[in-house]
């Protein structure tokens, strides 16, 4: 059923959902946009409604082919809309499914394109703060470039900013300083967010190499299990290398993940290094790497807070462009997490080397379920073999202090002549 948004606007038909809202198929006086119509709650928050207008030049003035255009902001009574460029294709999660991994050609292509969108954005002062795969859409109706992707475009620019207000806590009304709450994705989390660090250019580095990895691996390197491990990985564990890689991406791959934000590059020095390397990755397929067990008995790191937002957060249904494409799920690619920033000693006595360590075809992941079943099975093997080699020695040492006159449990051998 059609909706006015404003005086400008229609919004014909549901494109998707995702935390912060729904996504609309619209019409607006220079032909059909995308709505992203904000959930009421955060509608009904005065604070932020003020922020979102202050937002609007930022938020409107970021014009690049590789960023999804935000047209217009509309406070329309309960409606609190964002007006973008439609796309017409897919977000890069619903491919990531389908396809498992993409060809290292692909996902290098598709990574410089968000990283061009980024060195746009942060020259721009802004900054994203919540890079992943489905906030990357794919205009299929775009050329197609190398590695057959089309182009990809940046899209839910601000709206993560936006919504991590410093909102009016009990704490904050008894005037004690509430626990700082991190908002964003786990598995895309810069270590400087995960230590309390305000969010710099650098965090979208990391977010973006994050996705090259899973767009190679099939998944992310820190992910799996409890969002407070995962957390917990980003800052203490370093990433491993993922067999087959051409060692020039993978060079690349590292820097960006380092843990020190000023180690990592800025946007455009990676699109043009990455653009650099696609003549040498054509014709190379997907790598072929194990999927990890997922391994979700670790312990939380730090304990979390009662999740008010998610509460009234929509369970995710996103309706792809693409008909049939799956629909989408995944706590720790959620944007809105609830969790409180890990005390230094939680981060520091936390599981090691718990990442989600490609293997090569077949074996198992260290501090897998399935790895630990093999070594408790080694375990035994050791125990029993231990346990038979003491009882022979024991047999062996009794038969010694009784070969005169033989045991009578110990076996006699009747040779020729011995015999009775
Ligand atoms: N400009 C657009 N044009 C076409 N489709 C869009 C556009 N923006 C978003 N969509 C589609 O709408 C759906 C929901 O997008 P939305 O940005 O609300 O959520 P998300 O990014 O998946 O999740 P989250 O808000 O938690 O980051 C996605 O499936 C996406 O493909």
């Amino acid at each position: 059923m059609a909706r006015k948004i404003g005086s400008r606007y229609t919004a014909h038909q549901i494109l998707g959902r995702g935390s912060a809202g729904t996504v609309w198929l619209g019409e607006g006086p220079e032909g059909p946009v995308a709505v992203k119509i904000l959930r009421d709650d955060l509608a009904a928050d005065q604070e932020l409604v003020g922020r979102f207008v202050q937002e609007r030049t930022a938020l409107l003035g970021l014009d690049h082919p590789h960023v999804v255009a935000v047209r217009d902001l509309v406070v329309d009574g309960n409606d609190l809309a964002l007006v973008m460029d439609l796309v017409r294709g897919t977000d890069l999660r619903t491919r990531l499914n389908r396809e498992r991994r993409l060809a290292p050609e692909a996902a290098v292509a598709i990574t410089a394109d968000i990283a061009d969108g980024l060195a746009a954005a942060h020259a721009a002062g802004v900054v994203h703060r919540d890079v992943k795969p489905e906030n990357v859409l794919l205009d299929m109706e775009g050329p197609i470039g190398p590695g057959g992707a089309h182009p990809a475009l940046l899209t839910d620019f601000g709206v993560a900013k936006l919504i991590d207000t410093p909102r009016r806590t009990p704490e904050r009304a008894a005037g004690r300083a509430p626990a700082t709450k991190i908002i964003g994705t786990p598995d895309y989390l810069a270590p400087e967010i995960v230590e309390g660090l305000p969010p710099r250019a650098a965090v979208d580095i990391y977010a973006l190499a994050t996705v090259l990895y899973e767009l190679l691996a099939g998944f992310t390197p820190f992910g799996g299990g409890h969002p407070g491990a995962v957390l917990r990985r980003h800052v203490t564990e370093t990433v491993v290398p993922l067999p087959g890689i051409p060692e020039e991406l993978w060079q690349l791959l590292v820097q960006c993940l380092a843990k020190a934000p000023a180690s990592r590059l800025r946007a455009a020095e990676l699109a043009a290094r990455l653009r650099e390397q696609l003549p040498g990755l054509a014709g190379i397929a997907p790598l072929e790497v194990d999927e990890p067990d997922s391994d979700e008995t670790e312990p939380p790191a730090a304990p979390e807070e009662p999740a008010a937002p998610a509460r009234d957060t929509p369970r995710r249904a996103a309706v792809s462009l693409v008909p049939g494409a799956p629909a989408r799920d995944g706590a720790n690619r959620d944007t809105h997490t609830s969790m409180r920033v890990p005390a230094p000693d939680e981060l520091a006595g936390g599981a090691r080397g718990t990442a989600r360590a490609p293997r090569a075809a077949g074996a198992p992941r260290p501090g897998s379920a399935r790895h630990r079943a093999e070594q408790r099975r080694r375990r035994l093997r050791l125990t029993l073999a231990a346990a038979a080699t003491a009882v022979a020695l024991a047999v062996a040492g009794y038969a010694a202090t009784q070969s005169d006159p033989p045991s009578p449990t110990a076996p006699v051998r009747h040779g020729p002549g011995t015999g009775p």
